[in-house]
């Protein structure tokens, strides 16, 4: 995980502490108003025009047992952020590794925190799209933290549908978490945490990181 430069503030120790809080209570964290709204405009930009210049591979085809057409789901592409055009996932990415880099030191589930995969940049086109109940990462393959920014103005749940549920293994709840503008989200990448994409009928963009230990 790269170590930024930028200066330690008040409100980055204040938002590490929230981060290591939740993670060790719920091992889900939500931080609203990650970035400043410019940025998270400039993101979204980017990620419309990766999906004009065709860069996301199909969506899965999820075959909706209930009628005979399929569904296409998730619509995925990968960036390290460095290419001309994603300068502004880039800094998305160093924010999230500066967060988890200062979270290390305090929680047992980072201290090993050794890298992370690309971004996946996702779109759920809308028209029913969702993710099945799953697993990140069912069979130890490294990762151990999922993060989520995600990039939907005026998402609106109850006539959009697309919220996040989370059905935390160790707590008995249901979170459900809306994809709103701005918002990212942490939780733990195994078997702790079985969530799932609510059918999005509207369109859902997301950037996920996964960390490793
Ligand atoms: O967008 C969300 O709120 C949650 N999203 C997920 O859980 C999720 N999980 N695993 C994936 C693997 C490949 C492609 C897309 C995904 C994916 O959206
Ligand atoms: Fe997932």
């Amino acid at each position: 995980v790269i170590n930024t430069a930028h200066p330690r503030s008040k409100k980055s120790n204040a938002l590490v502490k929230y981060v290591v809080e939740h993670m060790q209570k719920f091992g889900i964290c939500v931080v609203d108003k990650f970035l400043n709204p410019e940025n998270g405009d400039a993101i979204l930009e980017e990620v419309k025009a990766l999906r004009d210049e065709k860069a996301f591979h199909d969506g899965q085809l999820v075959s909706d047992s209930a009628s005979a057409k399929d569904i296409r789901g998730d619509m995925i592409t990968w960036t390290d952020g460095s290419d001309p055009g994603t300068k502004n996932i880039g800094f998305l990415i160093s924010r999230i590794d500066s967060i988890i880099h200062q979270c290390k030191g305090h929680l047992e589930g980072f201290k090993n925190i050794s890298g992370r995969t690309e971004a996946m940049v996702a779109c759920y086109p809308g028209k029913g799209a969702h993710y099945v109940k799953h697993v990140d990462n069912p069979n130890k393959d490294g990762r151990c933290v999922t993060c989520i920014y995600y990039l939907n103005k005026d998402w609106d749940s109850k006539t959009m549908g697309g919220s996040l549920q989370l059905y935390p293994r160790e707590h008995d709840m249901m979170a459900s978490v809306d994809p709103i503008f701005n918002r990212l989200i942490f939780f733990w990448s195994d078997r702790r945490n079985p969530h799932e994409v609510m059918p999005a009928f509207n369109t859902r963009y997301a950037v996920t990181v996964w960390y490793f230990d």
